[in-house]
Parts: C-alpha cells; sequence; structure tokens
C-alpha cells in the first residue's frame, strides 16, 4: 500500500491543553482586572464614548522576556502620567507573520535556535502576560496561528490581524470569536478592501474548525466580534495622510461599519525607516487635532534601544533591548512623543 496521509510530516508533538496552562499559570485577579478595563477602554475609544487617543506602542517582537518586563514597567510609569488623554496598550507580540521565512516568533520558537518547543513558547508568552498585567498594563498582540488565542487571548485587550492573513478566511473566522477589539491591518499593497471585508466577516457570526478549552478539535461557533475595525499601515505608499484617511472613512461608510481608524506608524507608513515614525505621529496628531474624530488610534514600533539588529542563533551576541526583526524607535524617543502628544491634547482640553 503506498502512502497517501503526512507524506511531508516528520512527527507530530501533542500540545498541553489550554485548560492545562492556565492551571500551571493561573490568571491573577490583579491581571483580570487589567485585562477588562484595558478592553472596555479601547471599546469606548472605537465608540468615542471616550476621547483619549488609543496607543499601541511597543517592540516589534518579543525575544526577551527580561527586556520586555523592563520595558512594561518603564511604559506602565509613562501610561499612568498621560492617562487623562491617552490609553497605552502595550505591544507585546509574540508570532511573527514572515515575507517568505525568518524566526517566527516567541511562541514558535522561543529558544531562537529551531528547535521550535512550542510547548514552551506558549508559557513563556503566558507567563510574560501575567507579569505585564499585573503592572495594570494593557497588552495588544497579533493573533497568527488560529490555536494559540485559546492559550493566551484571556490576557490580551487589543489584537491585530496583520497585512498578510487579513484576506484569509481562517483569520477572519477566528477575529470573530476573539473576546478583544481586533484590528485588520491595510493589505501589504495598500488596498483597504480586504481589510473592509474582513471587518464584515468578524463582526459576523461564523462556524468553523478550531480547538475548545480542552484542546479538542471541535466545531467553533461564534457570535461575530463587534470591534472589529481598520489599521492603515501604508503599502506601496504610505496612507496616514488627509487624504488616505477620507478614503478610508467614506468606504467604511458606505458599508455602515464604525468610523474608527487605527494608524501604523511604522510598516509602509514609515517606509520601514524607523525614524519617520514620528513624522507620521506628527501628522496624525495633527490630523486628528483638527477635528478628524475618525482618527482614534496609533501604533508605534518602539523597544528600549533604537534599530534593529541580526537575528542570530548565538545568543551571547545579542544587544539588550534591540529588535530582532523590524527596527524601533527609542524609549526616550517614545517617551518624548507621549508626552508631548499628552501635552497639547491637555492644552486643547483645557481651551475647549
Ligand atoms: O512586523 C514585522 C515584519 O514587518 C513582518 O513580520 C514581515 O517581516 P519580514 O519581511 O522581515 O519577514
Ligand atoms: C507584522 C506586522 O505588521 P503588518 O502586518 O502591518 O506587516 C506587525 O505589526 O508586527
Amino acid at each position: 500500500m503506498k502512502q497517501t496521509y503526512d507524506v511531508h510530516v516528520e512527527e507530530f508533538i501533542p500540545l498541553i491543553s489550554p485548560e492545562a496552562l492556565k492551571k500551571e499559570l493561573p490568571l491573577s485577579e490583579k491581571a483580570e482586572k487589567t485585562v477588562i478595563a484595558g478592553r472596555k477602554a479601547v471599546q469606548n475609544v472605537l465608540m468615542k464614548k471616550d476621547d483619549r487617543l488609543l496607543v499601541v506602542v511597543g517592540p516589534c517582537s518579543i525575544h526577551d522576556e527580561k527586556a520586555a518586563l523592563e520595558y512594561a514597567q518603564k511604559l506602565n510609569a509613562l501610561r499612568q502620567k498621560v492617562e487623562e488623554t491617552l490609553v497605552v496598550v502595550m505591544r507585546v507580540y509574540f508570532e511573527k507573520p514572515r515575507t517568505n521565512v525568518g524566526w517566527k516568533g516567541l511562541i514558535n520558537d522561543p529558544d531562537m535556535d529551531g528547535s521550535c518547543d512550542i510547548v514552551e513558547g506558549l508559557r513563556r508568552a503566558r507567563k510574560l502576560l501575567i507579569r505585564i498585567n499585573e503592572t495594570g498594563l494593557p497588552a495588544a498582540t497579533e493573533m497568527l496561528d488560529p490555536i494559540t488565542p485559546q492559550y493566551i487571548a484571556g490576557l490580551v485587550s487589543w489584537a491585530a490581524i496583520g497585512a498578510r492573513t487579513t484576506e484569509s478566511q481562517t483569520h477572519r473566522e477566528m477575529a470573530s470569536g476573539l473576546s478583544m477589539p481586533v484590528g485588520f491591518k491595510n493589505c501589504t499593497d495598500g488596498g483597504l478592501s480586504t481589510a473592509i471585508n474582513a471587518m464584515i466577516a468578524a463582526i459576523s457570526p461564523q462556524s468553523f474548525l478550531g480547538i475548545d478549552p480542552n484542546g479538542r478539535s471541535s466545531i467553533v461557533k461564534t457570535t461575530g466580534n463587534p470591534w472589529a475595525h481598520i489599521v492603515m499601515r501604508g503599502g506601496r505608499r504610505p496612507n496616514y495622510d488627509s487624504v488616505s484617511i477620507m478614503e478610508a472613512v467614506e468606504q467604511l461608510r458606505d458599508k455602515k461599519l464604525a468610523e474608527a481608524i487605527v494608524v501604523d506608524c511604522s510598516h509602509a507608513n514609515s517606509k520601514k525607516q524607523y525614524q519617520n515614525q514620528t513624522t507620521v505621529w506628527e501628522d496624525v496628531l495633527h490630523q486628528r487635532m483638527n477635528g478628524n474624530d475618525a482618527l482614534v488610534g496609533m501604533m508605534l514600533e518602539s523597544s528600549l534601544h533604537e534599530g534593529n539588529q541580526k537575528f542570530t542563533k548565538d545568543l551571547s551576541e545579542l544587544k539588550y533591548g534591540v529588535s530582532v526583526t523590524d527596527a524601533c524607535i527609542s524609549w526616550e524617543t517614545t517617551e518624548e512623543l507621549l508626552l508631548s502628544a499628552h501635552k497639547k491634547m491637555l492644552a486643547r482640553h483645557k481651551a475647549a
């Protein structure tokens, strides 16, 4: 008999069940409070019941928990200083969608050596999310693998579906069942229609295949996610300018979708030059302060230290607090941007 199944599969390694991992690393009361408050704040911003600006800020990817916690402590202190005007959520990205091949993030390969111990990756991701939420700082992540949410979604206040997966039915279905607001990036060429179609799919009830909390493969039936929105990240050219934003608002209005836009200051909006994030940030802030209330949030890729470094399997060669994926702005620049936006928005409020 010829083999017809699993011709290219080398091995199946059973996973721990989501329930077993949750039992091993339970959600503390403090972390749970942060998630509930974080989601509520983001929802209110999206509904424009809260006129603060959502800021999703943090490293392109997490590869070193020590540096991530140091960053989280600094960001949490800053969050408290600016909370009157900004809703700050930390980017805690564990899953990286690659253009072709490359390190796929801490969950997929926590030891960064190709051993791909995903059980350990899920454990380390959950542990870090608990610690960050326990400080009072809410977390954001990209949901890439449809199995992952059962392990960590309870600790996430905002999620993204990335530019490379917004067109995927699997990701739209997954988003329809996620418990937190989900932002869909426009696709890599800059077209908005994939993100708009994704929003329509995600707010609708869906039935699809997934896993339940016990890890059993299941038919998942969802009610739809009312908090789906668009994240403009640029494409062939940047799309944060006022004309592009107006076009997006018209397309959202046409489909009777929420006119709430988050602008990603990085990726194609920065033309992948991390220093350009400052220009995008200032421009979008200016548009918002001039009355464009469709602009509800911004995203920044920021780390303890600016730039990025080549991925290397010899971890001793890595510089502390520097991205191993996309280049980031430094902590100092991040602090400056958030504090100056806070001051401008506060002055505006007072004048009004
Ligand atoms: O945000 C990160 C990257 O832009 C994305 O994961 C693609 O990365 P790559 O083009 O380096 O593979
Ligand atoms: C991969 C990311 O973005 P995009 O999907 O827009 O490329 C990201 O934000 O890390």
